[in-house]
């Protein structure tokens, strides 16, 4: 099969996007993590797939595929690739859209300074929300957070946990340059209290309106970046007192920008760039 996609990237985290407006998706498991194999396909932490919209309140759907093939609930740095290509490829003429996802209806908008703008809508904490399974864990209060111990690769590791649609797991650092992101974070990802695995953020609070995230991602590894981690990590050092309710965060791949007012209905937004990096064919194997 030869498949046209485009290559790219928000903030270094980086995307395999393939329009499937007028055909329908059909690639297998195998034939994703095919293509996203940095060695023998084209490379990506993610693969998004571009549809038409399912109902009239919406523009497009939105599906996200981990490198390991797996279908997730939502991306945030995806989702600012997902409007700068469907609106670069003439796909739409609107800069702001609405856009459907397994876990609801996200909207990003274009803005005049090259950066997109994304309504990530409400976070949410409760444990069955996440999935967290609580049975024997330990926890605590600080400030309006509630902070989970999960025994993990050596340590005790006290997590936040928030959903933007796919689950979070925050633990806060004195330094992320020396924080065991690629021992923790698998550790924590398949922990068997996250019954359906966990992203990992590693946060470093700068000031009260700056921080520093390393992200490990569920079925990704550590990537240079993470939006929903970055709204996960903002949100948790807001809901800890460490935070404004707009903060910076700096990752390895680049800088996001998240809003939130704190309230249990206010949506999350989240501020960065998107770029395309080239456009291609690839013949895929049928495996
Ligand atoms: N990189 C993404 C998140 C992609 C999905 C995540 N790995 C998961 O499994 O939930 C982002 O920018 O949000």
């Amino acid at each position: 099969m030869k498949l046209q996609f485009t290559k790219m990237h928000g903030a270094g985290n980086d995307f395999i996007v393939i329009d499937s407006t007028e055909a329908p998706f059909t690639m297998t498991t195998n034939q994703l993590r095919f293509i996203a194999d940095r060695h023998l396909g084209i490379g990506a932490d993610q693969i998004l797939i571009v549809e038409k919209a399912r109902t009239p309140d919406t523009d497009f759907r939105y599906r996200i595929f981990n490198q390991d093939g797996g279908e997730v609930e939502m991306c945030g740095n995806g989702a600012r690739c997902f409007a700068r290509y469907v609106y670069d490829r003439g796909l739409t003429t609107k800069k702001k859209i609405r856009v459907e996802t397994m876990k609801g209806i996200i909207q990003p908008e274009l803005q005049d300074d090259g950066r997109v703008k994304v309504d990530m809508g409400a976070p949410r904490f409760r444990p069955e929300e996440i999935p967290l399974n609580t049975t024997g864990l330990s926890h605590l209060s600080r400030a309006s957070d509630t902070l989970w111990e999960v025994k993990a690769a050596g340590y005790n590791n006290w997590v936040s946990v928030v959903s933007m649609g796919n689950p979070h797991a925050v633990m806060v650092v004195g330094d992320v340059e020396q924080a065991p992101v690629s021992t923790v974070g698998p550790a924590i990802e398949n922990h068997p209290a996250f019954p359906e695995r966990v992203n990992v953020g590693f946060l470093q609070a700068v000031s009260r309106t700056e921080g520093k995230l390393r992200v490990w991602e569920r079925g990704a590894g550590e990537t240079l970046a993470c939006g929903t981690g970055a709204c996960a990590a903002a949100v948790a050092g807001m809901r800890r007192g460490l935070f404004d309710s707009e903060v910076e965060l700096q990752m390895h791949g680049g800088r996001l920008r998240i809003e939130w007012d704190g309230t249990p209905t206010g949506s999350v937004f989240l501020i960065g760039p998107a770029a395309t990096v080239f456009t291609g064919e690839i013949d895929v194997p049928a495996i």
